[in-house]
C-alpha cells in the first residue's frame, strides 16, 4: 500500500504498532500504558489499550479474540497490550502473533526495585483500580502482594544479549532513572519512546488559569494583545491567595505564561520566589484575518467561514491563522515539558487551556473546543494511576462569559451544561 500522510506530512497511517508492556505488578505498567494512549489519542493517532485485567474480569483468559481481530484495524492501528508479559515464552507468543498480522512490536518494560515507589503504586492501585472496587483495603493489599509473589517466581527481564536481543524495546528502570533502548525502527516508535522517557511518577499537580478579564473580552473581540480590564486586574491581585489556598502551603510553583500582555499581567503579583517563564507556544489560537473582530463581525464579513467553523471547530483553520488541531501540534513541546516537570501553574488563554485540559482529562476533539472555561477560575489537575483528579477554585470577582454556543454570535450567554468542562 502506498504511504499516506496524516495531514501534517507524517507518514504513519500504514504503520501498525503493538506496544507490549512487560514487568511485575505495581511497576506502573497501567499508568505508562494509559499515558501513552492518551498522548497518541491527543495527537489524533488512533490507539487503544488492552488491559488483561479487564479480560480476566470478564472471564476471558486471553485478549486474543478482540485484540487481534482484523476488522478493528481501521480504528485501532496502535495497540497497547497491558499485561505482565513476564516470561520469554509469552513475549515470543505475542511477537509471533503480531508478526503474522503484520504488526510491529515495541516492548516497554518497567523494572523497579525501589520499595517506596512500589508501595506508593500499590496504595494507588488499591484505591483506584477497578480490580479492587468496593473491597476491604487490607484484603486487597494482601491479594495484590500474593499476585506479585506469583509473578516474581517466573519473571524474566528482557534478555539484552540472548535470544531477545533482536526485539524492539524500551527498558525503564525506576520509571525514568535509567533507560535502555534497542532497535527503534520508525518515527512513531521513536515518538512513543521519547514521550515515555519524559514521564515520571513523582506526585505533582498542574494548575491552569485563564488570564484575568481583558478589555477585548469586555467588547467581545477575539485575539489581539489587550490589557486587563479593572476586574481582570482584581483577579491578578487575587490569584496569589487562590494559589496558596490550593497548594496548601508556601511551596513555590513554576509559572508559565504566554508572551501576551494579559497573561503576563495576570501573573504579576505571584510571589517573587516563583520562577516565571514566557512561552510563545502558549499564545492564544491565531485567528488570522479575524484577529480583533467580534463574532458578529466575522459572521458579516466571512459568513461561510463562520458556518464552517461551527461545523468542525477542531479542524477549521482561520484564514491566515490556526485551527485547534494546529494548536495541539504546537503544544506538544509544552506537554512534553509538563510531563518532565513537577508543580507548574500555567496562565494562558481559552483555546490553549481547552487543549491542555483535553490532554489531561481525555476529552474528545469534537467537544473540547466547545468546553466552557470560565474566567477568574483556578483549576488544579492531579494525575493519578487511573485518571486525573480535578479541583476548582472560583474567585469571587465577576467577569463576562466568553463562551459562545454553536451558531450564536452573542458574547454573553450562559453555557449549556453539555458544553461545560465541569463534571
Ligand atoms: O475558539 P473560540 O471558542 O472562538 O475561543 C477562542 C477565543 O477565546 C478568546 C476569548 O474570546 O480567548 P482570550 O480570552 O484568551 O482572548 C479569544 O481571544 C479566542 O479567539
Amino acid at each position: 500500500m502506498a504511504p499516506k500522510t496524516n495531514g501534517r506530512g507524517v507518514q504513519v497511517e500504514d504503520t501498525k504498532i503493538c506496544v507490549v508492556m512487560v514487568g511485575l505488578p505495581a511497576r506502573g505498567k497501567s499508568y505508562i500504558a494509559q499515558r501513552a494512549q492518551r498522548y497518541l489519542t491527543w495527537l489524533s493517532i488512533p490507539s487503544k489499550t488492552f488491559n488483561v485485567g479487564n479480560y480476566r474480569r470478564h472471564d476471558a483468559p486471553q485478549p486474543s479474540a478482540d485484540f487481534f481481530d482484523n476488522s478493528n484495524t481501521e480504528g485501532e492501528r496502535r495497540r497497547i497490550f497491558d499485561a505482565t508479559n513476564s516470561t520469554k515464552e509469552r513475549r515470543k507468543w505475542v511477537m509471533d502473533l503480531c508478526a503474522r498480522e503484520g504488526i510491529e512490536v515495541l516492548f516497554v518494560e518497567s523494572k523497579c526495585d525501589d520499595e517506596e515507589l512500589i508501595m506508593a503504586n500499590i496504595r494507588d492501585v488499591k484505591t483506584t483500580s477497578p480490580d479492587y472496587q468496593g473491597q476491604d483495603p487490607e484484603a486487597a493489599a494482601l491479594d495484590f502482594r500474593n499476585r506479585i509473589k506469583h509473578y516474581e517466581r517466573v519473571y524474566k527481564t528482557i534478555d539484552e544479549d540472548g535470544d531477545e536481543s533482536h526485539y524492539t524495546y524500551l527498558k525503564m528502570m525506576d520509571v525514568g532513572s535509567q533507560v535502555i533502548i534497542n532497535r527503534i525502527q520508525d518515527y512513531l516508535q521513536s515518538r512513543v519512546v521519547y514521550y515515555l522517557m519524559n514521564l515520571h511518577i513523582r506526585p505533582r499537580s498542574v494548575w491552569l488559569s485563564r488570564h484575568g478579564e481583558s478589555m477585548y473580552n469586555l467588547s467581545g473581540r477575539i485575539g489581539g494583545d489587550a490589557e486587563l480590564s479593572p476586574r481582570g486586574q482584581q483577579y491578578a491581585k487575587k490569584l496569589p491567595e487562590l494559589v496558596r489556598q490550593s497548594v496548601g502551603g508556601d511551596r513555590p510553583l513554576t509559572v508559565w505564561t504566554s508572551t501576551l500582555k494579559r497573561t503576563i499581567a495576570t501573573a504579576r503579583y505571584l510571589p517573587a520566589n516563583y520562577n516565571q517563564l514566557q512561552w510563545k507556544a502558549l499564545d492564544e489560537l491565531d485567528a488570522g484575518v479575524c484577529d480583533g473582530m467580534t463574532y458578529q463581525e466575522i459572521k458579516d464579513v466571512y459568513p461561510e467561514d463562520f458556518v464552517a467553523r461551527d461545523e468542525d471547530k477542531y479542524n477549521y483553520r482561520y484564514r491566515g491563522g490556526e485551527s485547534y488541531r494546529d494548536v495541539v501540534i504546537r503544544l506538544e513541546p509544552i506537554i512534553m515539558e509538563l510531563e518532565r516537570s513537577e508543580d507548574i501553574l500555567i496562565v494562558t488563554h481559552q483555546a490553549i487551556l481547552r487543549c491542555i485540559y483535553a490532554y489531561f482529562m481525555k476529552k474528545d476533539q469534537s467537544r473540547s473546543p466547545w468546553m466552557n472555561v470560565p474566567l477568574h477560575c483556578l483549576i488544579k489537575l492531579t494525575p493519578r494511576a487511573y485518571g486525573t483528579d480535578e479541583e476548582r477554585y472560583q474567585a469571587d470577582i465577576p467577569a463576562v462569559s466568553t463562551w459562545r454556543g454553536k451558531g450564536s454570535t452573542a458574547k454573553h450567554e450562559d453555557p449549556i451544561p453539555e458544553a461545560s468542562m465541569s463534571h
